[in-house]
């Protein structure tokens, strides 16, 4: 290891202490207590059920949210004040808008320029970054922003977040428009920007394709608003117990029943906290119970099983052929008379 990375590698990119954050005045905390120290190269996978409140962190993180915060301390990437696209932070997420006015403005990466000269002031001071990232990506810098698919324009948007290095990238759900193979490319390159500058990326996703292979931590937003330690892969038991199952227990996708396995073990922990207002780790449940009964469906129709919904549909076609019959009845009828007259 060259004595640049081993430095990288001795500093923290994230240092937060008992951080309390609320959205509204009196409301129940959003953030409860948040400890979070993230490793310089370290690429952590951020997970929890709908409305845990990671996308509220990526905020904090990234500057976007920045009033009502408590902590004991707060350093990231060296300033307690972050903010997208200055002294190294990223942020790869949608535009947050706490309360929505009429007027949303003009959607600049939808309009009739070409992406070359979006930001053009940025692009010229970054070229080698700029064309790194468009030969990684797969981008055509003459491409119209007003005529490209969304995952074009999604490109353009992550080229020019990171035209300037970054010690701190900060993705919410954001590569999920990328066809697979960009996906790869683009994980492969934050990988690299990692590594070349101790940089970290912290990504909070519910796709896991890309996850075993890339990434070095996960840290779960728990149900109880608090993060859970941010674990290194390497060296995390319930990871590594489910990568030495084989046979029929075998995990495909590690990553996926490694989350999976998690949120339903806060489900039984702290079920008594869901309330009619957050049902989001039954949806997660619904959804994956959802799919299965699709999976089922598909068998049992070809005639090998039973399964819900198979009585309706068989009554719903008896009533139609009762239909069918009285209407070849009637149709009959009428021929007779006509017959007759
Ligand atoms: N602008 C806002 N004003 C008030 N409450 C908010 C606001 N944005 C989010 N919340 C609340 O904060 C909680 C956390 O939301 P957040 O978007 O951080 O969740 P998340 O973990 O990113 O969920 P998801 O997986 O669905 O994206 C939720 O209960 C949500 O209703």
């Amino acid at each position: 290891m060259s004595s640049l990375s081993a430095a990288n590698e001795e500093q923290n990119v994230v240092t937060i202490k008992n951080l309390n954050f609320r959205y509204d005045t009196g409301a129940p905390l959003n953030i409860n207590g948040l400890d979070c120290v993230i490793p310089a190269n370290s690429k952590v996978i951020l997970v929890g059920a709908n409305g845990a409140g990671k996308s509220t962190l990526l905020r904090i993180l990234t500057g976007v949210i920045y009033l009502g915060l408590e902590s004991d301390e707060f350093d990231i990437a060296g300033t307690a004040t972050p903010h997208d696209q200055a002294m190294g932070v990223a942020y790869l997420g949608g535009v947050w808008k706490r309360r929505r006015t009429g007027f949303e403005g003009i959607e600049p990466y939808s309009m009739d320029i070409a992406a070359r000269d979006m930001m053009k002031k940025w692009q010229d001071e970054n070229l080698e970054r700029r064309d790194e990232l468009v030969r990684v990506l797969g981008i055509n810098l003459d491409w119209r922003m007003h005529e490209c698919s969304d995952g074009q324009r999604k490109k353009v948007r992550i080229m020019l977040k990171l035209l300037r290095p970054f010690k701190l990238c900060v993705i919410d759900e954001f590569a999920a428009d990328l066809d697979i193979f960009s996906r790869a490319r683009f994980f492969e390159y934050l990988s690299k920007e990692c590594e070349l500058r101790g940089a970290a990326v912290v990504y909070a996703t519910h796709i896991f394709d890309q996850a075993d292979k890339w990434a070095t931590h996960v840290a779960f937003m728990q149900l109880d608003k608090k993060l859970s330690p941010v674990h290194k892969l390497h060296d995390y038991a319930p990871y590594q117990e489910i990568l030495a199952r084989t046979g029929k227990d075998r995990a495909y996708c590690p990553m996926y029943v490694l989350v999976l396995e998690e949120l339903e073990r806060q489900y039984r922990a702290h079920s008594h906290l869901f309330d009619a207002d957050n049902q989001c780790l039954t949806d997660v449940i619904m959804a994956e119970q959802a799919c299965e009964k699709a999976a089922d469906r598909h068998f049992s129709e070809s005639g090998k099983g039973y399964e819900s919904g198979r009585v309706a549909r068989a009554m719903a076609i008896e009533s139609m052929d009762e239909h069918r019959r009285k209407r070849r009845e009637e149709e009959k009828a009428r021929e007779i008379l006509a017959a007759k007259a």
